[in-house]
């Protein structure tokens, strides 16, 4: 046997393992990196978050992703270029990470590393019939393994294309091990670049799983936040939305789409959900004039409507559920008021209300995918209806 295989098989025997869960989404605003202790496997698994932080990305990378960044055409020698450069980025920014916590790299057991996804295209995006959904993240896994010496699991994604579903939302599988109580349904809703939703019942139903990105949560505000404000990522605590009123007729062009009438799950990503959305709905809706301030109150609740729209859906037929919010978007305090008020007052908590630390909730669950990769698999989804194959996802780079 490999020596490799043989470290891979003591991994998995051990009734613990330190597994760094790295994500870098939608919104490119830094790397989020958690270092989880994760014990047993399944419905029996248990994580203690030992540290967590978001390295920020600099200018200079932000601009690099953005030249082939959801666009249908870019330069294939700079992607090409890039999938090596971003995992070694990444690899750098988990030593940096380690040498802050005072920790060696021979004592992390694994790293799981969702990579950067640079276009997004599930069939009802293309529409092509020769073609199936598709995704691609780029930052490859051997390049993160080689920099830091630690066995990694990446591109989690490709697996759940080829059993059928669209590469995501991936959150579901973690969601459901991590956040499944018999006391009460819980939806949690992630409010990052894209808002996505999970259902997890009370009955603890694995095949009653459900879950669905529901439109934009950050993105297409950050979009216009970019041009409109040079130097600026992102509308800080909602200070221009605040100072603008939503404007009906952009607002009633803006939910005009077919996105919002395909039945769930889906997914979508900023290829559909962007400025030139944006700028179709400003002509249709036939006015030339609208303040900034106005857009951005807009788009604002355009994200809370679709979402509240798509939440309404899912919990239907529910006596009650609890509602756990997690991403950027808790930070943007008018989106969170439109949400509760288009939900009649209700109750929003945060993932840190069941000890996840909603910032950082995305890459505990992928270092859940990667434990689940090398000591689970157990558990039975089973209902490939709901776009939730019962597969175990990820693959593994070795250092030597
Ligand atoms: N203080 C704040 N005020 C307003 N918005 C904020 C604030 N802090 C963060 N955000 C929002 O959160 C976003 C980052 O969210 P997050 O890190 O969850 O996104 P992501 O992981 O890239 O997205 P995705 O889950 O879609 O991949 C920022 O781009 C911004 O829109
Ligand atoms: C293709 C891709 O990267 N999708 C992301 C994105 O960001 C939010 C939403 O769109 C979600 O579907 C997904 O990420 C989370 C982590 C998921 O798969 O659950």
């Amino acid at each position: 046997m490999h020596p490799h295989i043989q470290k891979l098989h003591n991994i998995a025997g051990k009734t613990d393992r330190l597994i760094i869960g790295l994500m870098s989404g939608t919104s490119l605003d830094g790397l989020d990196v958690a270092l989880c202790r994760i014990s047993g496997q399944g419905m029996e698994t248990g994580v203690e978050l030992l540290h967590f932080d978001t390295i920020a990305y600099d200018k200079t990378y932000k601009d690099k992703i953005k030249s082939v960044f959801s666009k249908r055409q870019v330069d294939l020698q700079n992607v090409c270029l890039l999938n090596p450069w971003i995992g070694e980025l990444h690899g750098e920014m988990i030593l940096t990470c380690l040498q802050k916590w005072g920790l060696d790299a021979t004592s992390i057991d694994l790293i799981a590393s969702h990579g950067q996804t640079i276009y997004h295209s599930p069939k009802s995006l293309h529409q092509l019939a020769d073609y199936s959904n598709a995704t691609l993240q780029i930052g490859d896994g051997d390049h993160i393994a080689c920099t830091t010496g630690i066995i990694t699991c990446s591109d989690f994604r490709q697996k759940h294309i080829a059993a059928g579903g669209e590469g995501a939302p991936l959150a579901v599988y973690g969601d459901y091990l991590l956040f499944s109580n018999a006391a009460e349904n819980r939806v949690m809703l992630n409010l990052g670049g894209i808002a996505n939703l999970t259902y997890l019942p009370k009955s603890l139903d694995a095949s009653h799983v459900f879950s669905s990105d529901v439109g934009p949560g950050n993105t297409m505000m950050d979009a216009f936040v970019q041009q409109h404000c040079p130097g600026q990522y992102f509308d800080e605590n909602s200070a221009l939305a605040l100072q603008g009123n939503v404007h009906p007729g952009l607002l009633t062009a803006l939910k005009f789409h077919s996105f919002f009438d395909q039945p769930l799950p889906k997914t979508t990503g900023p290829e559909l959900f962007n400025l030139a959305y944006l700028q179709d709905a400003r002509t249709r809706c036939g006015v030339r004039e609208i303040s900034p301030a106005d857009i951005m109150a807009t788009l604002n609740y355009f994200s809370a409507e679709m979402i509240v729209h798509a939440l309404n859906i899912c919990v239907d037929k529910l006596d009650s559920y609890e509602l756990y919010a997690s991403g950027g978007g808790v930070q943007n305090p008018l989106l969170m008021k439109n949400i509760r008020s288009l939900l009649g007052g209700k109750k929003i908590r945060s993932t840190a209300d069941l000890n996840i630390n909603p910032d950082a909730k995305e890459a505990v669950l992928f270092a859940i995918l990667a434990n689940e990769c090398v000591a689970g698999g157990k558990t039975r989804f089973g209902n490939m209806k709901e776009g939730i194959p019962s597969i175990t996802m990820g693959k593994i780079s070795f250092y030597d």
